[in-house]
C-alpha cells in the first residue's frame, strides 16, 4: 500500500507497507508456524486477512509544534513534527475529525507540551472510533487543569461540526514522563463511555479500557471463539483477561456460566453494562488478577472451558499450573505474542492443540492475533 509518510521516511511504523497484503500474511504465518516448530498442532485454519487501510479504530497523537500551528502526529526519524492527519491507517471521517482537532488546538489557544523545555499543556490527543455507529470518544491529555475552560469554549462549535462526538474528557497527566496518561479523568460530556457492537454483542469502552484496535478482524476473532467454544457445549466458562469483555461475552447464553476477570476496574464496570444489556444473568464479572483469582478460587465447581486472552507478556508459570489441575475440557488462548504463547503453551499439561488460525490485526507490521485451541487428553 501507497503511504506518503513511509516513502518520505517521516513514519516507519509501518515497515511492510510496501509489501502486498498476501505476501505480508503468508511471511507472518511462515514465522508463527516456526514457533511453534516444538509443539504439535493438528491443524493450522487459513489466515484472516484484514483490511489494507482504513481500518484502525483509535488514533495516539503526539501534539507538537506551537499554540498557533499546533501539529498532531509524531516526531519523524529526523527530528521534525509531523502531521499524521492523513494516516492511511485511519478511515476518512477519523481523518477529517484529526485535521478539524489541529485546528481547535489552535483556536483554543493551548500551547503544545515541550518535552524539551518541560514547558506547555497538551501532551496527546486520543481519539477512539465506534465501529457500529461510528462515533467518537475525544480525550485530551493535559499536564494540568489550566486549559480546560479553553477547551469547554471551543466545544459546542467542534460537536456542531461532529455530532458524532459523543464522548469528551480530559485526562491530567501531571508528571514528565513518556507515560501516555495520568489517573485524573475529567468527562466534559454526559457520556462516560463509548457504545460499540461487535457482530450482536454491545461492548462499552471507557477512556482507560483496553479494546482491540482493528474492529472488523477483532469481531472475526470473537466470531471464531465464539464457533469453536460451541463445539463443546460447556456448562460454566472462565474468561480471563475479559477486559470488555468481547470473548466472554460472544460465547455466553442464558444457560451458560459466564465467569469474567479482569485487573481493570472500568473495563469490569463495561463487560457488566453489556451483560445486562444483552440479558445474561448467570454471569460473574470482578475486578482481580487472573492468576490469584485461579490459585485461590475455592468453588468445587470449575469451568469446563477456559478462554484466556492476555498481554503480550503471556499467562505465566502460575497460570499455566492452575489450568493444568483444574484440566477442563478445552483451553482457548488469544494471543498477540507467538513467543510467550509457546512458552505457555509447552507449560499447559495434557492438552492437544487441535486448532490454530491466524488473524491480521496489524497489517503492515509483524505483530498479529492467533486463536489456539486445546482440547483435554481423554
Ligand atoms: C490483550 S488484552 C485483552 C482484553 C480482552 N480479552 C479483549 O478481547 O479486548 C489483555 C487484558 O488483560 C488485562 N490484564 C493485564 N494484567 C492482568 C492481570 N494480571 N489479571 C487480569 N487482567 C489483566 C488488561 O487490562 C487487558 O484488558
Ligand atoms: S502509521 Fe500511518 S503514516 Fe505511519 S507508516 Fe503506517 S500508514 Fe504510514
Amino acid at each position: 500500500m501507497k503511504c506518503n509518510f513511509f516513502e518520505g521516511g517521516q513514519c516507519r511504523s509501518c515497515q511492510d507497507i510496501q509489501t502486498p497484503m498476501a505476501t505480508q500474511l503468508a511471511k507472518k504465518m511462515a514465522k508463527l508456524q516456526d514457533y511453534f516448530a516444538p509443539l504439535t498442532v493438528k491443524q493450522w485454519l487459513p489466515a484472516i486477512a484484514s483490511e489494507e487501510n482504513g481500518f484502525r479504530n483509535k488514533a495516539k497523537m503526539v501534539v507538537l509544534g506551537a499554540a498557533h500551528q499546533p501539529i498532531l502526529g509524531i516526531v519523524s526519524p529526523q527530528g521534525d513534527a509531523v502531521s499524521l492527519c492523513d494516516c492511511p491507517l485511519y478511515p476518512s471521517d477519523m481523518q477529517a475529525l484529526l485535521h478539524r482537532l489541529q485546528l481547535f488546538v489552535q483556536q483554543a489557544g493551548i500551547p503544545p507540551y515541550r518535552v524539551d523545555k518541560q514547558k506547555g499543556e497538551l501532551k496527546f490527543i486520543l481519539l477512539t472510533r465506534s465501529y457500529a455507529a461510528g462515533e467518537f470518544m475525544l480525550r485530551f491529555v493535559l499536564k494540568s487543569e489550566q486549559a480546560i475552560d479553553r477547551i469547554k469554549r471551543e466545544l459546542p462549535k467542534l460537536q456542531a461540526e461532529f455530532p458524532k462526538i459523543s464522548l469528551v474528557s480530559v485526562n491530567i497527566q501531571p508528571v514528565h514522563m513518556a507515560i501516555l496518561e495520568g489517573e485524573q479523568e475529567i468527562f466534559l460530556t454526559e457520556q462516560t463511555r463509548l457504545e460499540d457492537k461487535l457482530n450482536d454483542v454491545p461492548l462499552y469502552i471507557r477512556p482507560k479500557s483496553f479494546f482491540q484496535t482493528n474492529p472488523k478482524v477483532a469481531a472475526n476473532l470473537y466470531q471464531t471463539a465464539r464457533e469453536w467454544v460451541a463445539e463443546f457445549k460447556p456448562n460454566h466458562i472462565w474468561d480471563l483477561f475479559c477486559g470488555v469483555g468481547g470473548f466472554g461475552l460472544h460465547c455466553a447464553n442464558e444457560s451458560i456460566k459466564l465467569t469474567g476477570i479482569e485487573i481493570e476496574a472500568e473495563a469490569i464496570e463495561c463487560a457488566k453494562m453489556s451483560a445486562d444489556k444483552m440479558g445474561l444473568t448467570k454471569v460473574s464479572f470482578s475486578a482481580l488478577d487472573s492468576s490469584s483469582f485461579a490459585k485461590n478460587d475455592q468453588d468445587p465447581n470449575k469451568p469446563d472451558l477456559i478462554i484466556v486472552n492476555p498481554p503480550r507478556r503471556g499467562i505465566g508459570q502460575s497460570l499455566c499450573q492452575s489450568l493444568s489441575e483444574f484440566a477442563p475440557k478445552a483451553i482457548i488462548y488469544s494471543s498477540c505474542n507467538p513467543v510467550s504463547l509457546v512458552k505457555d503453551l509447552q507449560m499447559i499439561q495434557g492438552y492437544h492443540i487441535t486448532k490454530a488460525q491466524l488473524f491480521d490485526m496489524f497489517p503492515h507490521t509483524d505483530h498479529y492475533e492467533v486463536l489456539v485451541m486445546l482440547e483435554r487428553m481423554k
